[in-house]
C-alpha cells in the first residue's frame, strides 16, 4: 500500500486496462464537471489504485467503468464485436452505468478505492473477491465472507433481467418444502438463484444477501423468455414456467436464515414483488420500485397480492400492483416495503458495515427468531404463490401479454 515501507508492490492492472486506469494528470483537467467537489479525492484515488494488490477482474471492470463515467459521462462508443471479449466486457461495464451522473460516478470510484485500500490494509490474508467466488454459476457471482453469503445477479448489461431455461432441459418435479426444482443443467438465473439459496441455507453463513451488479438491482423477468417456444407449444411453456415460478418463489418463502435485499438501483417486476418475503430491504437513494403488471398484460406474483396489502395497506398496494405506480426509494420506505434508504454515494459502505455487524449475532437465535416470525404464515404464502402462478399461466397466453412483450422486444415500448 501507499507508504508501506519496504513492501514490494505488485502492479495488478493488466495492459488492457492500464491505459484507462493510469491516467495522466492532464486528462483530469479536461472536464469542468470532473473538477467539482471531490476532484482531489478522485485524483488521490487514481494514484492509490495503481498501488493496490490485484482486486480481481470484476472489481477492475467496475473501476474502469466508474472512471470512464466520471470523466466522459455515459458510454459513448460503439459496442465492440462479440469476439473482442476484453473490450466488450469493459464496454458492458461502462454501458451498465447508464445515465449515472459524473459526480456520483466519481464519488463511487473514490468509495470503491477507499474500501479496497482499507480491506487490503487491514488484512493481507484476505483473498480477492475473484478467488472467494463460488464456482459453477453463469449468471450470478456468489461469495461467502464474514459469515455473509452474497448472491449477486450478474447480467449488468441486461439490467440483471432474470432468464429462464428452455423447456427442453427443464424438468418438472412437484415442489416440496425446500427442494427447488431445477434441471440437470442449471444454467439460467431463476434456477441459479434457487441453487444459490439452497446452498446458502446449508452453508455456515449467518445471513444471506441478494443484490445486483451494475446500475440496476434487476429489471425483473427477462422478456425474451417469451421467445423460446419449444416444439411442444406455448401452452406447455406457460405450464412449465408457472411451475418454475412457483418453485422459485417457494425458495424465498422457505428460506431459513435472515435474508436481506441490498437494492443497489432500480428494481422491476418480480425483483420487487419478492421483497415482501425478505426480512430486511436496504435501498440506495437511486433505487426505484416498479411493478407494471397491467402494462404487460400480466398479474402480480411473488406473494405480493398478499404481502403488499399487508405491508402498505390495500389502497397503496393497488396503486402499485394494478396501476403500476413506480415508487422512489423514499416512498417505498415510507410504505414499509423498504427498511432503510442510504445515500447512493455511501450506500455500499454503510450497508456492508451494518451487515457485518449483524452477521456476528448468534446465528441460531436469528434463525429461530425468523422461524417464529414466519412459520405461521408459510402455508398461506405457499397457497397464494400457487394461485398467483396459476393466474399468470393463463395471462401469458393472452393477447394483452403477447402484444406488450412484442412491443418491448421490437423496441416499440419501454416501461
Ligand atoms: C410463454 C410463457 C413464458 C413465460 C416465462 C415467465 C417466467 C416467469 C415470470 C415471472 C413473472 C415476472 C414478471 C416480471 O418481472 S414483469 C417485469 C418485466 N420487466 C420489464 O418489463 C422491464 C423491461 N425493460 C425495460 O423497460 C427497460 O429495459 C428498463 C426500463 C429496465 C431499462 O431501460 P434503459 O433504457 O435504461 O436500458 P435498456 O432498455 O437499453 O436496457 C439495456 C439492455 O438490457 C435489456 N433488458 C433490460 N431489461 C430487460 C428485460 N426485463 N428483459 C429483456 N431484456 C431486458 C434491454 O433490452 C437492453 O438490451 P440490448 O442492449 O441488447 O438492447
Amino acid at each position: 500500500m501507499a507508504g508501506a515501507a519496504g513492501r514490494v508492490v505488485r502492479r495488478w492492472y493488466p495492459s488492457v486496462l492500464r491505459s484507462s486506469l493510469q491516467v495522466p494528470a492532464l486528462q483530469l483537467h479536461m472536464s469542468k464537471t470532473a473538477m467539482r467537489a471531490s476532484q482531489k479525492d478522485f485524483e488521490s484515488a487514481l494514484s492509490q489504485v495503481k498501488r493496490l494488490k490485484d482486486p480481481g477482474n470484476e472489481v477492475k471492470l467496475k473501476l474502469y467503468a466508474l472512471y470512464k463515467q466520471a470523466t466522459e459521462g455515459p458510454c459513448n462508443t460503439p459496442k465492440p464485436g462479440v469476439f473482442d471479449l476484453i473490450n466488450k466486457a469493459k464496454w458492458d461495464a461502462w454501458n451498465a452505468l447508464g445515465s449515472l451522473p459524473k459526480e456520483t460516478a466519481r464519488q463511487n470510484y473514490v468509495d470503491l478505492v477507499s474500501g479496497l485500500s482499507s480491506s487490503s490494509d487491514s488484512s493481507s490474508q484476505v483473498k480477492p473477491e475473484a478467488d472467494r467466488k463460488q464456482p459453477g454459476y453463469e449468471t450470478l457471482v456468489v461469495t461467502s465472507e464474514d459469515s455473509i453469503t452474497k448472491i449477486m445477479m450478474n447480467r449488468p448489461a441486461k439490467k440483471n433481467a432474470i432468464t429462464i431455461q428452455c423447456l427442453r432441459v427443464h424438468k418438472y418435479q412437484p415442489s416440496s418444502s425446500f427442494s427447488p426444482t431445477h434441471s440437470d443443467v442449471p444454467s439460467e438465473m431463476y434456477n441459479e438463484i434457487m441453487l444459490a439459496l439452497k446452498a446458502a441455507s446449508k452453508d455456515d453463513s449467518a445471513i444471506t444477501v441478494l443484490t445486483g451488479n451494475g446500475d440496476y438491482y434487476s429489471s425483473g423477468n427477462d422478456l425474451s423468455n417469451f421467445t423460446d417456444i419449444p416444439p411442444e407449444g406455448i401452452e406447455e411453456k406457460a405450464k412449465s414456467s408457472a411451475i418454475l415460478l412457483r418453485d422459485f418463489v417457494d425458495c424465498f418463502i422457505d428460506f431459513p436464515k435472515p435474508l436481506i435485499a441490498v437494492v443497489n438501483g432500480p428494481a422491476v417486476g418480480i425483483s420487487v414483488t419478492i421483497l415482501g418475503l425478505f426480512d430486511t430491504v436496504y435501498a440506495s437513494s437511486r433505487a426505484t420500485f416498479h411493478t407494471p403488471f397491467s402494462h404487460l398484460g400480466q398479474s402480480p406474483e411473488g406473494c405480493s397480492s398478499y404481502t403488499f396489502p399487508k405491508i402498505m395497506g390495500p389502497a397503496k398496494a393497488a396503486e402499485m400492483l394494478i396501476f403500476g405506480k413506480k415508487l422512489t426509494a423514499a416512498e417505498a420506505c415510507a410504505q414499509g416495503l423498504v427498511t432503510e434508504v442510504f445515500p447512493d454515494s455511501t450506500f455500499q459502505k454503510e450497508v456492508w458495515t451494518r451487515l457485518k455487524a449483524y452477521s456476528k449475532l448468534p446465528p441460531n437465535a436469528m434463525r429461530i427468531s425468523k422461524q417464529v416470525i414466519r412459520n405461521r404464515e408459510k402455508e398461506k404464502l405457499r397457497a397464494i404463490n400457487a394461485e398467483e402462478s396459476r393466474a399468470l399461466q393463463e395471462r401469458w397466453l393472452s393477447d394483452e401479454c403477447t402484444n406488450a412483450v412484442m412491443n418491448f422486444l421490437t423496441r416499440k415500448a419501454k416501461l
